[in-house]
Parts: C-alpha cells; structure tokens; sequence
C-alpha cells in the first residue's frame, strides 16, 4: 500500500507535537522533516534537537530529509535523535557511497534523493545499496511551490531500474502533491507521497489525508 508523509514544514511550529499526533491520527505513514541549512537551500529548519524532541510523540518513522552540505557531519546526530530514515542529497555529497554507508551505520535506513534538474544516471553505481529514492518534484528550499511536471517520466525510468536490481527500494516524491498530482505519480509507480501544505493548510487534516489515500490507492 502507498504511504503519506505529511512535511511539518508547513505545520504550526508553536505546537508542533500536536499537529504530528494529528496527522499520526488522520492516518500518516511517515512523519517528513525538511532540514534546511541556509547554503544547500536558501532556508533554515531543524536541528537534531528538534528531531530529539518530536520523537516521543509518535509511533511513525520519522523520515528525515536533509538538505545540507556535507551531511556526513550531522548524520550520527540524527540518527541518535531518532530518525528512522536519513535522505541525502546526491548534489551535496562528493563521496556518496560511503555517505549511505554511514548512514546503514547507526542502524537507519538510507535515502538519496535528485533535485528536479540532476539525472538518474547518478543513481546508477549506488541503487542496489539505498532503501529508498526521493524524487524532488519542485526545487528544494520551501512548501507550496508547484508541481514539475517533467519528473513523470523520470518516476517511470526509475521504477524501471528498481525492478531491475530486484530488490524492494521505495519511490518517494516531495513537492507540489495535492489530490491531481499524487495520482499521476501512483500511476507512474511511486510508493511514498510527501505532502506539506496540501495538509497543514487544510483546517481538517483528517480529510486531507483521506482524500490524498483515496487518490493513491
Ligand atoms: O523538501 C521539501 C521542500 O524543499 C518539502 O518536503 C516541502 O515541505 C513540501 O511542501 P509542499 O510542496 O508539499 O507544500
Ligand atoms: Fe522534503
């Protein structure tokens, strides 16, 4: 079954921990935390600390997407504040087989992720190491932007070359997903849907995310 991932990045920052137990309560499969630093991005997010204290809240993996330089540095940070799954951006890692190494270290599943504008052809020597490939469908940096639509057909390419390896590594897209976008992208193959704005904007989250499911599945 296709999974949500509703990104606090468009939650109500004063009470976080309560808009995560709403949305683990309107159904969500993954928690998704944007962590932004300001030069990878022009953005600033959240540190591990934060991550250590959201993680008593939920039950849900908390799938943390980090859009730094050098992640190596704060990895082992991450994942001791409790993340289930750690993405990093192939644009920001110089050495990223051993980055996913790392990462497979401290007993957290691995994601890479491609801006809109990188090929696939820098997946190629890695896929069969990676639990899970995130897919941007707008450029990182912010919620709300609109959807790419040319990432379609990367989705299909990619869901070519997973079948390949033959091992069970996850689709994710990240960016512009509403009702009409997530749909295509199902069609295309994806697995994971990270929506921020889609829910967080919507006074009833319950419906957001029921109405997301319906169009997935
Ligand atoms: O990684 C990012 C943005 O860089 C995302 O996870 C956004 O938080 C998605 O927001 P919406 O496009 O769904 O509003
Ligand atoms: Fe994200």
């Amino acid at each position: 079954m296709n999974k949500i991932a509703p990104s606090i990045l468009s939650a109500d920052f004063s009470k976080l921990g309560e808009e995560i137990i709403a949305v683990e309560q309107a159904g969500a499969d993954y928690i998704h935390i944007d962590v932004m630093d300001g030069q990878f991005v022009p953005n600033i997010t959240f540190g591990p600390n934060v991550v250590e204290a959201v993680r008593p809240t939920t039950k849900l993996p908390l799938d943390v997407h980090l859009m730094i330089v050098d992640p190596d540095r704060y990895i082992g940070d991450y994942a001791r504040a409790g993340a289930d799954i750690i993405s990093v951006h192939v644009e920001a890692c110089p050495h990223i087989h051993r980055t996913i190494q790392l990462i497979h270290s401290f007993g957290v599943k691995a994601g890479v992720v491609i801006n809109p504008g990188t090929s696939l052809d820098s997946l190629k020597y890695i896929l069969n190491d990676v639990d899970l490939v995130l897919i941007m469908t707008v450029n990182p940096g912010f919620g709300g932007q609109s959807f790419i639509e040319e990432m379609i057909p990367k989705m299909v390419e990619l869901k070519e070359m997973i079948a390949a390896t033959g091992k069970k590594i996850e689709i994710e897209v990240d960016g512009g997903i509403n009702e009409q976008t997530a749909k295509r992208c199902a069609a295309a193959g994806v697995d994971v849907f990270v929506a921020g704005s889609y829910i967080y904007n919507k006074e009833d989250r319950k419906a957001a995310i029921t109405s997301l499911r319906n169009a997935i599945n």
